[in-house]
């Protein structure tokens, strides 16, 4: 499809602006024009006039609007950077604006509902795998977009604010988009690689984030690194299983979307997932953390989803079927453990 601008006029589009979403459009800026959608208007006068975004600095060249039409008619390319909460909605606004020229990559590493009108997943409480939609598939139901992506790795937004190296993986099934997405945010501290498997790059971003949770619980009862090295090799194992069931490839979660982003999280004190859960283990509750928590930890409502998911598949997940009843159901961690150290494992890889 011919591109409507030549590359020396484009500007970029970042939908979104939290930590991941500063992060990246800082990233875009150093080589483009780059306009953020924010959806308060106090936070588009903070990026004009202040270049920062909640306290978070911007480079001074990134203009901000509350407008959808205004970043449609801009951008050809967009970076879509809001947590799966928000995620329907935004599309639904952007909606009337995109076209099949324009190209959507997103950053999200959640899921979304697919329910009729007025059903939650409390009433629902099983979800068979068409209703539930990784965030390329809420793109492609909501819009027009056709040529979408999504970016996801070990990519801690405090590490890339501070310059640290780092790589992610671009996927989408239309090489164009990878090439794009490499060529707008490679840089000398930045290595991009491509996959076509987008659900199951996006599939290793959403679960892995479950596994970051137990490994925060992990560290927050003073467990040692022979357990988190038993964590996160059992956890990648149910990642492979779960995400073959949503239809990921295997090959995508020992990559660098999978395995990278796990081992990161994992160890990572700046990952909100893990803090989740060090704090239980360090005994607050559920409604303690997220009442104080500014910023989305997408692993709660994931392990919400998937347990829901496992009601109706034939397979087991012992890490987030435990995980649920800790978060949910009031299991303490220690006995969530000593069934996990019970639990009938007894083949070490079973997937290839
Ligand atoms: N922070 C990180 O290190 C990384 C985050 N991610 C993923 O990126 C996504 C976003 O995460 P963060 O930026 O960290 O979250 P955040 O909580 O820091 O920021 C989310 C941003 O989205 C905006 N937002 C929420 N709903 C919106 C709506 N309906 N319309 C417009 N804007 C809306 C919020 O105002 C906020 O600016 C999550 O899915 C997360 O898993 C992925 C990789 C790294
Ligand atoms: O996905 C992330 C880094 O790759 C960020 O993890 P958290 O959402 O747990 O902070």
């Amino acid at each position: 499809m011919a591109s409507r601008k030549s590359s020396k006029e484009k500007t970029i589009g970042v939908v979104g602006i939290g930590s991941f979403g500063a992060a990246i459009a800082n990233m875009l800026a150093e080589k483009n024009k780059v306009m953020v959608y924010a959806r308060k208007a106090e936070v588009v006068e903070e990026i004009n006039s202040a270049h920062q975004a909640q306290g978070r600095p911007l480079n001074p060249a990134i203009r901000a609007t509350q407008d959808p039409e205004e970043v449609c008619e801009a951008c050809e390319v967009l970076f879509f950077m809001v947590p799966s909460s928000g995620f329907q909605d935004v599309a639904r606004n952007f909606a009337p604006f995109l076209h099949p020229y324009h190209l959507v990559i997103h950053g999200t590493k959640g899921l979304c509902l697919n329910l009729p009108q007025g059903q939650t997943l409390d009433t629902v409480k099983k979800l068979r795998r068409s209703q539930l939609l990784t965030m390329s598939e809420v793109i492609q139901q909501e819009t027009v977009a056709v040529r979408v992506g999504c970016l996801a790795g070990p990519n801690l937004s405090k590490e890339l604010s501070q310059g640290q190296p780092a790589a992610t993986v671009i996927a989408s099934k239309f090489n164009e988009v990878i090439l794009e997405g490499q060529r707008l945010l490679r840089s000398d501290r930045f290595q991009v690689y491509g996959n076509s498997d987008i659900i199951g790059v996006e599939l290793s971003g959403v679960l892995k984030n479950i596994i970051a949770i137990a490994a925060g619980a992990l560290a927050g009862l003073g467990l040692g690194e022979n357990a988190k090295g038993l964590l996160i090799s059992r956890g990648m194992v149910e990642m492979v299983h779960l995400s073959n069931a949503l239809g990921g490839s295997v090959k995508s979660v020992i990559g660098l979307a999978g395995i990278g982003d796990l081992v990161a999280t994992c160890n990572s004190e700046n990952s909100r997932n893990f803090t989740v859960g060090y704090r239980l283990a360090k005994g607050e509750t559920l409604e303690q953390i997220q009442a104080d928590m500014e910023e989305v930890a997408e692993g709660i409502n994931t392990v919400k989803i998937i347990k829901a998911f496992l009601e109706t598949a034939d397979l087991r997940a012992p890490i987030t079927e435990n995980l649920y009843r800790v978060l949910f159901e009031d299991l303490e961690i220690e006995e969530a453990l000593q069934f996990l150290m019970k639990y009938p494992f007894n083949v070490d890889v079973n997937f290839v």
